[in-house]
């Protein structure tokens, strides 16, 4: 049986393919992300460039010498690579559980085509199981959590949480904070989106919903690709 981190690596690396010379690549967050970036770089391309989506993958792709360029320095991007925390039903997807998932999304939305790429166990038969991050101004946030718990109980489901770490609250690359909302199953995703961003202290959530073209997933009988 394969361990899930070989499961990471091989979608990242079946993803490291799909690039070809002289296009311009949204570069994941994250550990899957990050199997990716190495696969990228290792195939010593001429001419690519990599948008970022955090500080982390940034630091990782200058380190292999991918060229950077900023997501407003390009037009669109042909083709971007990233993980996911779950992958339901018509690839919808939750992601942000590294925190990145507000420049995650402005990437993916500026992308002609999304690749998600993963393990087996983030398949689900619903989204939900991991706590949905929602990404917060820090301005008047004890507020917002009041909103988003009210949010959270229309939908049948407990209030989130401010995410803390060993080093005290969590902070992400843009100084917002993240909420996350437990809750075992998101029975309405598009619902659930669409009040969480009437919120005005949200800046986004981690609900991807529509936004995956495919998704190259690591199982134990290899990479297998699935479509909407
Ligand atoms: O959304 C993300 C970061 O914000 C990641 O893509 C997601 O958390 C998956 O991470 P990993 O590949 O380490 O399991």
């Amino acid at each position: 049986m394969s361990s899930a981190d070989d499961q990471k690596r091989a979608s990242g690396e079946a993803a490291a393919q799909l690039v070809e010379n002289g296009m311009v690549v949204g570069l994941g967050t994250g550990s899957t992300a990050a199997w990716f970036v190495k696969a990228l770089a290792a195939r010593k391309l001429t001419n690519i460039k990599g948008v970022p989506t955090s500080d982390a993958t940034a630091a990782l792709a200058r380190e292999l010498g991918i060229p950077l360029v900023a997501l407003d320095d390009v037009k669109t991007i042909d083709l971007t690579v990233d993980g996911a925390d779950e992958i339901g039903p018509g690839l919808s997807l939750i992601k942000g559980g590294g925190a990145a998932l507000l420049r995650e999304k402005l990437v993916w939305e500026a992308s002609t085509r999304c690749v998600a790429i993963a393990d087996a166990a983030k398949r689900v038969p619903a989204l939900g199981k991991f706590p949905l991050p929602i990404e917060v101004v820090r301005f008047g946030h004890v507020h917002t959590g009041h909103r988003l718990a009210d949010i959270a109980a229309e939908f049948d489901l407990p209030p989130p949480r401010l995410r803390t770490a060993e080093r005290g609250v969590v902070v992400t690359d843009g100084g917002n904070l993240i909420y996350d909302m437990a809750s075992g199953r998101i029975d309405e995703p598009a619902a659930l989106a669409t009040a969480l961003k009437s919120v005005t202290g949200v800046v986004d959530h981690g609900l991807f919903l529509d936004l995956a073209d495919e998704a190259l997933v690591g199982t134990d009988d290899g990479v297998v690709r699935l479509v909407p």
